[in-house]
């Protein structure tokens, strides 16, 4: 979901251009969201800090008008003969109606539902079955991912599932500095190369070709955006070949080059030169909001731990038998903060 401020700064950009202060500059805008989905992210924020940076939270929320679409679509689509209670057990799961223990604080996931697993081998065997011969297959991959909470657990996945591929390994190593020369003294390089930053691409960048991965930044939009998802297809000296595997460009083939990126959230600057990009078999909860996939997987040993996130990770397929989680006693964490929905 866009922040709060986004939309902030487009109603005073209209008002500029339009030379008109009403609001949008006089424009009427559609917006398209739902708020049992995950809240912008606020680093090192709390629930009160994603609560206010949402746009329920923005005095432009007094003049949005809501009109409720009522199919899921998704669901719809496959034609099965469960979705209309997939449908109602989604939205019970999004608005926090899904029963919760009382010692626990956890929820019972039921098996008609999903699909439970054991161990990560066994989602990975059932979300990307024989790999090691179908990555070569980009409908195939595009359609199919693991999620997680967390980027621990999801770069844990993709190790492993990178390792069934055959083929060797290339090594892409960052080069990072300290862009204030006084500062140079006091972050050694080694410890700039132990950041681990979400939304940057790592230190030491391990691929192979026929790796599904990710692209970090808008290189080259519409087609190079971040979030699209591409197959490796060459590894040179400085560039990555790949075909892009999702999206209306899915097919063409683009190459990737290394770029200096600064974090903004760090107490001091720090450039990383590296590809822009990140192994993605498995992602994260957050960066999956908006695809649609025919089989998800959800690594659930750690729980979701903030709101929307259980919702938006089941709700990507539009049928059980696509939906494959592992977790404890099929039990589970559901954040919904009712404060975002009422
Ligand atoms: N009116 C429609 N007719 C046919 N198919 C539709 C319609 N609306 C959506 N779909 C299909 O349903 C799927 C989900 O649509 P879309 O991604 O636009 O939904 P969304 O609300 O953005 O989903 P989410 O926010 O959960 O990611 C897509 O495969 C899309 O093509």
């Amino acid at each position: 979901m866009a922040h709060k401020k986004s939309l902030e700064a487009l109603n005073f950009t209209l008002k500029d251009l339009r030379r008109n202060n009403n609001i949008f500059g006089g424009l009427m805008i559609l917006l398209a969201g739902d708020f049992r989905q995950t809240l912008p992210v606020v680093p090192r924020g709390t629930p009160a800090d994603e609560l206010n940076a949402c746009l329920k939270a923005s005095p432009l929320w007094n003049n949005v008008k809501t009109l409720s679409l009522t199919t899921n679509m998704r669901v719809q689509l496959q034609n099965d003969q469960s979705a209309a209670q997939f449908s109602k057990q989604l939205l019970d799961l999004g608005n926090g109606k899904v029963p919760v223990d009382a010692t626990s604080g956890l929820i019972t996931l039921t098996n008609d539902f999903c699909r439970f697993v054991d161990t990560q081998l066994v989602l990975i065997e059932n979300v990307f079955p024989n790999i090691s011969e179908n990555y070569k297959n980009y409908a195939w991959l595009s359609q199919r991912a693991i999620l997680a909470a967390k980027n621990n657990d999801v770069h844990a996945l993709n190790f492993t599932i990178q390792s069934k591929i055959a083929g060797d390994l290339v090594t892409y190593k960052s080069v990072d500095s300290i862009t204030n020369p006084d500062d140079v003294v006091n972050y050694p390089t080694e410890f700039l190369n132990s950041l681990e930053i979400p939304g940057f691409p790592p230190h030491n960048l391990q691929l192979k070709v026929g790796t599904v991965i990710l692209i970090l930044r808008n290189l080259n939009p519409p087609r190079l955006c971040n979030g699209t998802r591409l197959s490796v297809k060459r590894l040179m000296p400085n560039l990555i070949e790949a075909t892009i595997i999702n999206g209306k460009y899915a097919g063409e083939n683009v190459c990737i080059p290394r770029i200096p990126m600064i974090p903004t959230d760090l107490p001091f600057d720090f450039k990383r030169l590296q590809f822009p990009v990140r192994l993605a078999f498995a992602m994260t909860i957050n960066k999956s909001q908006g695809q649609s996939l025919s089989v998800c997987g959800i690594n659930l040993e750690n729980h979701c731990f903030s709101h929307g996130q259980l919702y938006v990770a089941c709700s990507r397929v539009g049928k059980p038998s696509a939906l494959f989680v592992l977790t404890s006693n099929q039990k589970t964490k559901n954040v919904v903060y009712q404060r975002a929905l009422q």
